[in-house]
Parts: structure tokens; sequence; C-alpha cells
């Protein structure tokens, strides 16, 4: 059975005290461990804070990016080790906005999930619809050839911890509405893809999220895909309320509040 996993991806938005506030204002209501994970990622220097406030509560803290070395002669880089004596047990790798704003490549990127492995932080490893896409008969299909690149000499014991999610560029911080029909389509094909590189049985096991506009409107009908096992929210997690009836998408609102 996998465990629903819910994650605010906060960007370069909320400074140190801003986030602080925020973990004090939800996390009373955080759902119960054993029915949901729920996780914010949020820019590194807020990390420690973040982990201290959250202390008796289940919430994940999660780093945006790291490192691809773990120490060295790289000014301005943040190494993966850090990260987790920050407090962050998952950092997310391969978003997106790396890739488009800071040209990350695949390579890059499986450099960087190993080194994390290395120390223990698990990777959520970003992928979308830019792997390739090719259109036949009329009918869209993608070859997640991102997925091969960013998971070369990852072995099955740590795949089975990875989290992977699929962020469709047009849908990412968008006005279009994520339609759950597309969102089941990727992460089945990721999914597939997964089968195809480690067999069934990890395929079955490995959680795979969708992000893309993402709000409290549209989560229940996303999160009630087979394929899907959670989501990764940019705009709509900024504001407690929301992301509360995001994290509690289960519950009528009025149970939540
Ligand atoms: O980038 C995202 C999550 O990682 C999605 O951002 P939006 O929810 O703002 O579209």
């Amino acid at each position: 059975m996998r465990k629903p996993f819910i994650i605010a991806n906060w960007k370069m938005h909320k400074n140190i005290e801003e986030s602080v506030a925020f973990i004090n204002q939800i996390k009373a209501a955080l759902p119960q461990v054993s029915d949901e994970e729920v996780g914010i990622a949020a820019q590194a220097v807020a990390l420690s804070s973040m982990k201290q406030t959250a202390r008796g509560t289940n919430l994940q803290i999660i780093a945006q990016n790291a490192a691809s070395e773990l120490a060295g002669p790289y000014t301005g880089e943040i190494s993966a080790r850090s990260l987790a004596d920050a407090g962050a047990s998952y950092v997310m790798l391969g978003h997106l906005e790396r890739r488009r704003l800071f040209h990350e490549d695949n390579q890059i990127i499986n450099q960087k999930v190993r080194s994390a492995l290395t120390t223990g932080i698990t990777p959520i490893i970003c992928t979308d619809d830019k792997m390739v896409q090719a259109e036949v008969n009329g009918e869209i299909h993608y070859v997640f050839d991102q997925l091969k690149g960013v998971l070369r000499d990852v072995a099955p014991a740590h795949l089975q911890k990875i989290v992977l999610s699929y962020e469709p560029s047009w849908a990412v911080g968008s006005s279009q509405t994520a339609n759950p029909k597309v969102a089941q389509q990727g992460c089945q094909r990721i999914r597939q893809t997964v089968c195809n590189l480690y067999g069934s049985l990890l395929a079955d096991q490995v959680r795979i999220l969708y992000g893309g506009s993402v709000n409290p409107q549209n989560i229940s009908a996303i999160m009630a895909q087979p394929d899907v096992d959670g989501a990764l929210i940019g705009r709509a997690s900024l504001r407690p309320d929301d992301f509360l009836e995001m994290v509690n998408w289960q519950q009528p609102v009025s149970n939540v509040m």
C-alpha cells in the first residue's frame, strides 16, 4: 500500500520567520502519520528553524535542491550532507525550474541523486513532459527518457525509497487547471517506465506525485487517480488554510478547521 504524500513547494517564497509562523499555524491539524505523509520544501536557510518548530509532528522538512558533490571547492553550493544536518529528510532534484532556468540536465541530476543517497537523504526526483513527446495517430506519447538518465546506476534497494513526480511544463505555474486524466496518464507512464527498468514489484511500491496547478478545488479528483500517490503544490500551498484543506483532502472541510 503506497502512503499518500502531499508536499508544499514554496520555491523562493517565505523567509525564515514566515516559514516558522506557517508551521506553528498548521501543526495541530496535520493528518495522522499512519495515513499520510506531509512535507514542506523551503529555502535552505529556513530548514533548520522549520525542523525545530515541527518537532513532535510528522511534518517532513524538504530541501529544494542540492549540489552534485558532497564537499569541495564549489562556492555557493549546498551539499546534501549539510541539508541532512539542517534537518531535511528529503531533497527535490531536477525540478522543471532547475532544468529550465539553471540548465540542469539528466547527467547532473543523476549525480545529485547519487550524492544524496549516500547521505541518507531521500531524493524526490521530478520529471516533466519535456522528456520526449511525440504525436502518433493524433495521440500524445511520452517516452520517459529523462527517468532512465536520472536513475542511472541507482540500485533497486535505493529506488524503493525514492519518490518520483510528474509535473507537465504547461501546468506548472500556469492558469491551466490540471486535468485528473492527464495526471493519471503521466504518472501511469512513469510507473510503466519504472516497471521496464526495475520490474513490477518495485514499480508497484514507488510513489509518484503529480504537480502543476493543484489547488483545494481539484486535489480530490487528482488524488482519486490510481497511479497518483500525492501532490507537489506550488502557489496554492502558500496559505495555511488552503494547505490544510489540501492535506486533509479526504475529510470534509468543516472537520479540518
Ligand atoms: O512547481 C510546482 C510544484 O513543484 C507546481 O507549481 P504550481 O502549483 O504553482 O503550478
